[in-house]
């Protein structure tokens, strides 16, 4: 019990420090693409000189985008030819040539430090046309880094590095001091030139977390004791897949209901689809416990339509009546690409008499799309036929802004992470505010997912974020809760509709 329990709490640290150092390179891989497509966009509407005009614009461009300190037009081996701010150019200690940056997977990108007085930056440098390049200027926030757990906080530090060693940012509590016995979690990015490091000291790996030590201790002792039950009975198991599929059989598989709502007005706008297992022993399997066997045993699309077929049967009284409401469902890349996908849901969507508009496809960012153009054909399809494409779990996936804009999605939906952090790291408000501007840029709409507070909402606002989803006004729900829901909330708005009219009328 004890080498299990002990075992438990270590393998768990190091998932959550992987974890971790993998927010870290993906937070920055983020702010690289966020510059890449700010640049792209000046080029774009042809800014790319140094006539005054154009620097103007450069600067308005700067100033909504807080993550971009400057932008300068640069020669093609690297020499700076202007800046929209040039007195940030005083605070330059050093440029490197063009010899001297790093490629990206990207060939027309290259990454590099520059070296400023008050902390360096993040070149970020994209070609135009042959003999031109345009190069962002990237602050290194501090706050960026502002993810460690608060009782880790003083026994490690967290280091953003090129891959050519060129350190771009370290921040420890207390700089001057030294880990006696360090452990390195390490990242790599696959697409730029970027290592994000977390080093621990081993020693507070052994206080961290320990309070879990007896609960882990009792499920390790329960985990073996039910382990000799089941090693005594003579019974041949089935196999998990077996058991989904007697599921799917006997429609156990059942969509909940959560509402996606307006930020400002709480009005419920539409609902997300989320899949539950209700065993035949009145247990709920969450989804996390069964999507994956699904989709590695390819019983994913049976699912899918099973869901989908029962949710549009529920809910199809009310799409009739609102025909502004939203109906989203989950559906994997391999799903959506594969063969007759379109027709399938066409027909089941026109067998319900519900309008495609009113239907959301939610792709995952987190598995990366192989062949965007296949995808982008796919979804290009999709929206030719009225459906709408939403962008799941951004800021968290794989997939780069640049394939963002690529797919041709209507909507994407920030991860729970980025709301988890956002009313307790500045960091996190750039991010979101940038996920913004880029959304807007490609005429996107933005749901926040996992809000649970009303200082979320507030800030989420603030950042121009239009609607979210989350426990703060519910969590998914079976449909006949989901539809008392909507009932209750209606009544509400109905009831203070006629004093809000006297009130306009006075
Ligand atoms: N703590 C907290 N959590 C919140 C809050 N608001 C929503 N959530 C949870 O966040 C998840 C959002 O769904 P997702 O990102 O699509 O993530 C989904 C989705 O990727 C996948 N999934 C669920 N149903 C299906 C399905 O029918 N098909 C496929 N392919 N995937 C599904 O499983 C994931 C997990 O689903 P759930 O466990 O239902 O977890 C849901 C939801 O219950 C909140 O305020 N606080």
């Amino acid at each position: 019990g004890h080498i299990a329990a002990t075992r438990f709490i270590r393998d768990q640290q190091t998932r959550q420090l992987d974890e971790l150092t993998e927010v870290v390179l993906r937070r920055s891989e983020f702010a690289v693409d966020f510059a890449t497509a700010s640049l792209d966009e000046l080029a774009s509407r042809g800014l790319a000189t140094c006539a005054p005009a154009s620097l103007q614009a450069i600067r308005l461009h700067v100033y909504q985008r807080s993550a971009v300190k400057d932008v300068r037009l640069v020669n093609s081996d690297g020499s700076v030819i202007c800046s929209a701010y040039s007195e940030t150019l005083e605070f330059d200690k050093g440029w490197v040539d063009r010899a001297d940056m790093l490629a990206s997977r990207d060939s027309k990108l290259m990454l590099f430090r520059v070296e400023q007085f008050g902390g360096d930056a993040l070149g970020v440098l994209r070609d135009i046309g042959d003999d031109k390049a345009l190069v962002a200027i990237l602050g290194i926030n501090s706050s960026l880094f502002d993810i460690m757990p608060a009782e880790l906080r003083a026994h490690g530090e967290v280091l953003l590095a090129l891959k050519n060693g060129a350190q771009l940012g370290e921040f420890a509590l207390d700089a001057d001091k030294t880990l006696a016995h360090p452990i390195d979690f390490e990242k790599s990015s696959a697409r730029y030139p970027l290592r994000a490091v977390i080093r621990i000291d081993r020693s507070v790996l052994s206080t961290w977390n320990s309070d879990v030590y007896w609960p882990a201790m009792a499920v390790a002792l329960a985990l073996g004791a039910l382990f000799g039950v089941l090693l005594s009975r003579t019974r041949r198991m089935e196999g998990p897949v077996a058991d989904l599929d007697r599921a799917l059989a006997r429609g156990e598989f059942k969509p909940y209901f959560q509402p996606i709502f307006d930020l400002h007005t709480g009005e419920i706008r539409g609902c997300e689809i989320l899949a539950r297992w209700l065993r035949e022993d009145g247990t709920v399997v969450p989804p996390m416990n069964f999507i994956p066997l699904a989709e590695s045993s390819g019983r994913i699309e049976a699912m899918t339509w099973q869901l989908l077929g029962r949710a549009l049967a529920d809910l199809q009284p009310h799409l009739k009546a609102d025909k502004d409401f939203k109906l989203s469902f989950n559906v994997v890349p391999k799903h959506m690409l594969g063969a007759g996908f379109v027709e399938t849901l066409r027909s089941t969507v026109a067998a319900a008499r519900v309008s495609a508009r009113q239907i959301v496809l939610e792709v995952t960012e987190r598995d990366e799309l192989d062949d965007l153009a296949r995808a982008a054909a796919v979804v290009g399809e999709l929206r030719d036929y009225g459906f709408r494409v939403a962008i799941d779990d951004v800021g968290v996936g794989h997939s780069g802004l640049s394939r963002l804009k690529g797919l041709g999605a209507n909507t994407i939906k920030i991860d729970k992470f980025f709301v988890d952090t956002i009313t307790v790291d500045a960091s996190t408000t750039t991010i979101v505010e940038m996920l913004v501007a880029l959304a807007r840029d490609f005429h996107m709409t933005v749901v926040a997912e996992g809000v649970e507070t009303e200082e979320q909402v507030r800030a989420l606002i603030s950042c121009g974020v239009e609607e979210g989803q989350g426990y703060l006004v519910a969590a998914p729900l079976p449909f006949a809760k989901f539809s008392e829901l909507m009932v209750s909330r209606r009544a509400a708005s109905a009831a203070a509709a006629p004093a809000r009219d006297s009130a306009l009328v006075a």
